[in-house]
């Protein structure tokens, strides 16, 4: 990039306030009190925290899983509550446990899902070549998804979630519990849809992978935002070589088991 070269940044998505709060048995839990961030186009941002500070929450609330108790969450500065379908349209969701359809074949899948996006079976076949390029999974696509090996599952389920060509994909956890070898031919997957221009919000509990892929990270704790900043910043401040013992320091100045 040259110096007088500027670079505009885009917000994609914009939380604002968000609280959740989750009425059980035992009483209410808040999951999210007041968390407002912001999410650039063509990063990938990470969440991080322990179990239970509110990762997969939030994520659920960008993912319109389930709805926010209080506050709201902005697409290109429009609430996406006013027209939740386009926005709909306009994201892909990765859950962390594999939902395909066992009695269709992996291409069936993928129709499957082009149509639940209304997408023509002539734009769903130019996809499927696509997609079926992008992550080599032609030679699957006949095939069923038990064949499939952890690995190519998790590929697998990022493909069909790029099927109507989302500017945003949720990713939860994808490569919780693979090989360290497939995850970092994951790893390689995502960093592609960075390449590709697709914005990437990322959920994992694996703090080398957040440290190689994030753009930046945000760390929950007890439903509230503690940092948001480069994987880079935060080690630097914290003197540490690396996020996850930068985390560990982290932690030592909060009451965590
Ligand atoms: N459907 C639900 N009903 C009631 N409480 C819930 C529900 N989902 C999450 N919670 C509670 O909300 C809090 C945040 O949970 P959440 O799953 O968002 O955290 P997380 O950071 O994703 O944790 P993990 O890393 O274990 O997945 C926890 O106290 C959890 O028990």
């Amino acid at each position: 990039m040259r110096a007088n070269q500027k670079v505009i940044i885009v917000i994609l998505i914009e939380i604002k306030n968000i609280q959740k709060t989750y009425t059980t048995n035992r009483g209410t839990i808040e999951a999210l009190k007041d968390v407002s961030l912001s999410i650039k186009q063509g990063e990938i941002l990470s969440l991080l925290g322990v179990n239970g500070a509110g990762k997969s929450t939030l994520s659920g609330i960008i993912a319109t899983l389930h709805p926010a108790s209080g506050g709201d969450v902005l697409f290109k500065g429009t609430s996406i509550y006013d027209n939740i379908e386009d926005f709909r349209s306009k994201i892909g969701y990765c859950p962390q446990k594999p939902n395909l359809k066992s009695m269709l074949t992996l291409e069936q899948n993928l129709i499957f899902a082009g149509r639940f996006y209304g997408l023509s079976e002539e734009v769903i076949a130019q996809r499927i070549k696509v997609l079926a390029d992008q992550f080599e999974l032609g030679k699957y696509l006949q095939e069923y998804a038990h064949i499939l090996s952890g690995g190519y599952k998790q590929r697998f389920m990022i493909a069909r979630s790029l099927i109507h060509n989302p500017e945003l994909i949720i990713l939860d956890e994808p490569t919780v519990g693979l090989d360290p070898h497939i995850r970092r031919n994951l790893w390689d997957v995502i960093k592609g849809l960075k390449e590709q221009g697709i914005t990437v919000l990322l959920t994992t509990h694996y703090l080398d992978e957040a440290e190689k892929l994030s753009d930046r990270v945000c760390i929950l704790d007890k439903g509230k935002i503690q940092m948001i900043d480069t994987p880079e910043k935060l080690m630097a401040d914290y003197h540490q070589n690396n996020l996850e013992d930068m985390f560990i320091e982290l932690l030592k100045g909060s009451k965590h088991e």
